[in-house]
């Protein structure tokens, strides 16, 4: 269901639209899928494994990917993704499916990359196919440090993907730290109309733009607000 104008989950961008792309449908599916800066989690390819055959997993440090590796293999000492798995399964209408979900990824995931955005071939030096859908969620404003190397990076990441396939992106925007076991991360400072113009200029059309809930007060950074593209 198209979300009413008074939501805030609404498409920022296609309020009067008729016909609705398949990405407002939920219907962003294919053979392969790379997620860019997946970081030790898996939240984010929870759903996609759903729609997507093979999935490539990348990070620029050794430590993400050792900690992203150890869940995938059931190693000791793993992070317990059972409680996120079950929520998403519960969000699809299938929560009783969770370890079935579980085994699906750990399955789908074929390659854990090292990847660096900054690069024009970002996961050089491994060449792969041409992708159906991109992912990236929360990497490019941590990995970024202007606005220049943002929209470079946007280019570079959007060069893995092939052409109609779908590039899948979550920002937070005017967010300038954000903090992980006490240890705090320096953030780009991004507001929309920056994000809009660099994924247009790297060659995608914008299908749907969603906003997301304002921050809580016990929030681990001091974004304002984050958008999904
Ligand atoms: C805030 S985390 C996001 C992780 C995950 N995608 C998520 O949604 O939680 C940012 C990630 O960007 C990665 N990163 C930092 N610099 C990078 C670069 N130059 N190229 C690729 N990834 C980078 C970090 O290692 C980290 O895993």
């Amino acid at each position: 269901k198209h979300p009413q104008p008074s939501d805030r989950s609404e498409c920022l961008l296609c309020q009067s639209r008729n016909a609705l792309p398949r990405s407002h449908t939920g219907d962003v599916r294919g053979n392969t899928l790379i997620d860019i800066g997946s970081g030790p989690t898996i939240y984010q390819l929870l759903s996609a494994c759903e729609k997507f055959n093979e999935i490539i997993a990348s990070d620029y440090t050794d430590r993400n990917r050792q900690e992203l590796e150890k869940w995938l293999k059931k190693e000791p000492g793993a992070f317990d993704w059972a409680p996120v798995v079950k929520y998403v399964c519960e969000l699809e209408g299938q929560r009783e499916k969770w370890a079935e979900k579980e085994e699906k990824l750990r399955k789908k995931v074929k390659q854990v990359l090292k990847c660096d955005v900054r690069k024009p071939n970002p996961l050089a030096p491994v060449t792969l196919p041409l992708a159906d859908c991109l992912l990236s969620t929360l990497c490019l404003e941590a990995a970024c440090k202007d606005l220049g190397t943002f929209r470079a990076a946007v280019k570079n990441i959007s060069s893995l993907l092939k052409p109609g396939g779908h590039f899948v992106t979550v920002t937070m925007l005017k967010e300038t730290y954000y903090v992980v076991d006490q240890h705090s991360f320096s953030c780009l400072y991004l507001d929309q109309e920056s994000v809009e113009a660099a994924v247009r200029d790297a060659g995608c059309v914008i299908e749907h733009i969603k906003g997301a809930p304002e921050p809580t007060p016990e929030s681990i950074s001091d974004y304002t607000d984050l958008v999904s593209l």
